[in-house]
């Protein structure tokens, strides 16, 4: 795509909700002013007693599939170096920017657009630009990734780092929360996992109650570690049905089941639905760490948590790479993934 065409395409140069189409149909719209924003998830201190840190993750894995972590052990000061760099690269001109824009999903480094696009109805963008690409636990990989700003690659490689002790750590506690030695999950997402970094730009918008940031989803992945913008709520989650925001907690992550764990864990623990808001007056940022099974890893229901009478599985197993083709195959629609390989009982 061209930059002219990309200017455009990625909305906020310049910034206009008719061109192209942001707006939604009137049952798409967020509704805002019905959204609850006080005490919306649970929030976890990782410096707690294991005992009774096991019981609230595993109680918020249940209840949420979302809550927010402090005293995790990554540095504040390294938090701020990696939104900065996010940003300085969303501040690039559009044209360098541009370079990396690509519709097409298998490039490892791209800058995207995301849209809804209902049966019958016009595609409509989301009021945001993504800008995705790998990290990883101990291979090189800051070679993919842009040399302007100059500071990314070494701030994303020393997150990347932190990021992945933290998901090593959430992931005994859920293992352990589900009765399961702590190692168990990680073992079975596999040993070369699919990491990707997911940043996402959410421009002011000139009418928040037209668009949205992020359509409905859930995550594909296994576990999300997000970092987002101090004071502008932009995400939200369903709980009991309704929707509501999550306030942003200075030095939190806010960490949220994929579809992954909600399968391995045979539909104990959840993923959830979520989506994006914009607002009129800041812009936001957020920045997903995905952590989940690569394209050849088997994904099924741990057989720790299956018996016949009260457990029976609720899931089939597949290969993690037919979960992603029928992932992209429901682009733009509210994706029912999982519910393809549900079984009946
Ligand atoms: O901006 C947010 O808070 C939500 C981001 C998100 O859900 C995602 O990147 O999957
Ligand atoms: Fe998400």
């Amino acid at each position: 795509m061209d930059t002219a065409t990309f200017k455009l395409a990625n909305g906020y140069t310049p910034l206009s909700l008719s061109s192209p189409n942001f707006i939604l149909p009137e049952d798409k719209r967020p509704f805002l002013s019905q959204v609850p924003s006080l005490d919306s998830i649970p929030i976890i201190n990782l410096n707690e007693d294991p005992e009774s840190l096991i019981k609230k993750v595993s109680q918020a894995c249940e209840e949420y599939g979302f809550f927010q972590v402090i005293n995790h052990g990554v540095s504040e000061e390294l938090c701020t170096r990696m939104m900065n760099a996010v940003s300085d690269f969303f501040d690039l001109p559009p044209q360098e920017r541009g370079t990396l824009f690509t519709d097409d999903k298998t490039k490892p480094v791209r800058v995207s657009n995301y849209h809804i696009k209902g049966k019958g109805e016009e595609k409509v963008t989301m009021w945001s630009e993504t800008f995705a690409h790998p990290w990883h636990l101990v291979d090189d990989f800051t070679h993919l990734l842009p040399q302007n700003p100059p500071q990314y690659r070494g701030v994303v490689a020393e997150y990347a780092k932190e990021i992945g002790a933290l998901m090593s750590r959430l992931l005994s506690l859920i293992s352990n929360g589900l009765g399961l030695d702590k190692d168990c999950l990680e073992t079975r997402i596999g040993e070369n996992p699919r990491l990707v970094t997911q940043a996402n730009y959410y421009p002011p918008c000139p009418d928040p109650e037209l668009t949205l940031g992020l359509p409905v989803h859930t995550d594909l992945n296994a576990l999300t570690i997000l970092m987002q913008s101090q004071g502008v709520i932009g995400l939200h989650v369903i709980k009991d049905g309704k929707w509501v925001a999550v306030d942003p907690v200075p030095n939190a992550f806010v960490i949220n089941l994929g579809d992954q764990i909600q399968v391995l864990s045979n539909g104990r623990y959840k993923s959830v639905h979520h989506r994006a808001v914009t607002n009129k007056e800041l812009p936001r940022i957020s920045i997903a760490m995905f952590y989940g099974p690569n394209k050849d890893t088997m994904i099924g229901p741990i057989d720790d948590l299956v018996d016949e009478k009260e457990h029976p599985p609720l899931y089939r197993s597949y290969l993690f790479a037919d979960f992603l083709a029928e992932f992209y195959k429901q682009e733009g629609t509210r994706r029912m993934v999982k519910e393809v390989f549900q079984l009946q009982h």
